[in-house]
């Protein structure tokens, strides 16, 4: 039993009440406290009793997980403008309340969310409730840190707010949440899988290597899209389940709108920023693990000394690089890259650490590293050319930068891919791969067949 202390939320939103009345604006409120340990995916499930958006967040060592329940505090912006996400998150802390002794765990006012692969792409029916960029603050955060649980709980209360009223109502919807039946997982069936025109798709892989040979580009990323049914409602919670049980090394996300839910276990990081310290990650080049351990190993050892997958990653480490150096006076970054294993497959991988230079927050590197050559290509505008003419595909949130960051602007990024759009009975998987002047389509093919795999095992496929 740890010890709770219950903080006195009422007492909260009466000074902040008086806050709003001293500055004629409304107050945002935030409360931290410890409370029991609870397992994160029984909250996210039982946040579904409440009717509410949910979202997940697990990091790559599944060290930190949070859920969040209901919009606080909500961000879109069809633009999808940095700068304008950052300033807004300014303003609204600046007529903050924020009651957080625990302020040395990620706990307190948090945004999660997701920007656009690219906000020019028009968007269809598919990512319909997902156009922009979209960022909330939970009503109710739950940080599950090194088996400690914390409750943030975010309002706002304004000069006319009935706060009796407000922290009543706050009270009620936590004890649901905290006190829930622990909640039935319904195991999810596939019954229909299409691919989308794989015969097109080779097609493309062969114009953007003619491209690539005759133009001065040299990688473009393609995308492709799985389309799968269930035979019921699908059920996130038991999706990220699975996906938390058996894709170490990945970063599971979840971010629900009304009932369209877009979820992924993904290995690659975009950008962490944790007290100025900065961590970044180039992942591209991929094969295979193997069936037995030698196997396995001749896999790896072969990507290692694989011209065209070094070709594919040093793309984007000299990318990330010149990048990361224009916002710190020093970056480490090894020489050779290393193996990154993952369940169903291995990939190159050079990890990269800085101190970002003051002035500059989490959201300015974001900016400037999306779209990496991991994910668009090299040069940035003539492979993003191409996919915007070419590539079938709606992008959506796929392939962009997905995550967090905190009062402070510290938190994380990842790129949103090995991931899903989930809505109702059906999803949409995507999958992607670099290619490059040597680029095989039908070995291209294979690759992105693998990169399905996580999530259609997850989706019970
Ligand atoms: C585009 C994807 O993955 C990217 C492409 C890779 C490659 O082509 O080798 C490897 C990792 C990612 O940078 C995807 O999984 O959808
Ligand atoms: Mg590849």
């Amino acid at each position: 039993m740890i010890e709770t202390k219950e903080i006195k939320i009422d007492g909260v939103l009466q000074s902040a009440q008086k806050q709003s009345i001293d500055k004629s604006a409304p107050t945002f409120v935030s409360v931290t406290e410890q409370i029991e340990w609870i397992d994160p995916i029984d909250f996210f499930q039982a946040g579904k009793a409440i009717e509410e958006n949910r979202l997940y967040w697990s990091s790559a060592d599944q060290k930190t997980q949070f859920v969040g329940i209901g919009d606080a505090l909500l961000f879109h912006d069809e633009d999808a403008s940095y700068q304008d996400l950052k300033e807004k998150w300014k303003q609204t802390l600046e007529n903050s309340w924020i009651a957080n002794p625990f302020s040395q765990y990620k706990t307190g006012p948090i945004a999660f969310g997701g920007f656009p692969f690219d906000a020019k792409e028009k968007v269809e029916e598919l990512w319909e409730g997902f156009s922009g960029s979209q960022f909330r603050v939970p009503t109710f955060l739950l940080t599950s840190e090194n088996d400690k649980s914390f409750l943030t709980m975010t309002v706002y209360v304004e000069q006319g707010s009935n706060v009796d009223q407000l922290a009543a109502e706050l009270i009620t919807r936590k004890n649901q949440l905290l006190h829930a039946p622990k909640p039935e997982y319904q195991e999810n069936h596939t019954v229909l899988k299409h691919e989308v025109d794989p015969v097109e798709w080779k097609k493309l892989v062969n114009k953007a290597t003619t491209t690539i040979y005759s133009k001065n580009v040299d990688k473009i990323v393609l995308a492709r899209e799985l389309q799968i049914e269930f035979d019921e409602i699908c059920d996130i919670g038991q999706v990220l389940d699975r996906l938390q049980k058996t894709q170490k090394n990945s970063f599971i996300f979840a971010w629900e709108k009304d009932d369209v839910c877009f979820v992924g276990a993904t290995p690659e990081r975009l950008v962490k920023v944790d007290n100025q310290q900065l961590f970044s990650a180039c992942l591209a080049g991929t094969a295979p693990r193997g069936k037995t351990k030698e196997e396995d190993n001749d896999f790896g050892q072969q990507l290692l000394h694989d011209q065209k997958n070094r070709n594919e990653h040093k793309i984007v480490v000299d990318m990330i690089k010149e990048a990361v150096c224009s916002f710190a006076k020093y970056v480490e970054i090894p020489e050779q890259p290393t193996l990154y294993p993952l369940k169903n497959l291995q990939h190159l991988f050079t990890p990269v650490q800085a101190e970002l230079d003051q002035g500059y927050t989490l959201l300015d590197v974001v900016e400037k590293l999306h779209p990496t050559p991991a994910l668009c290509g090299f040069p940035r505008e003539s492979s993003l050319d191409f996919i915007r003419e070419f590539e079938q595909l709606e992008r959506g949130w796929y392939g962009a930068p997905i995550g967090w960051f905190d009062q402070y602007f510290d938190g994380e990024f990842a790129v949103a891919i090995r991931s899903a759009l989930v809505s109702g009975d059906k999803a949409t998987l995507f999958a992607g791969c670099g290619v490059v002047e040597d680029s095989d389509p039908e070995i291209e093919y294979q690759e992105t067949n693998i990169k399905f795999t996580p999530m259609l095992q997850a989706l019970g496929g």
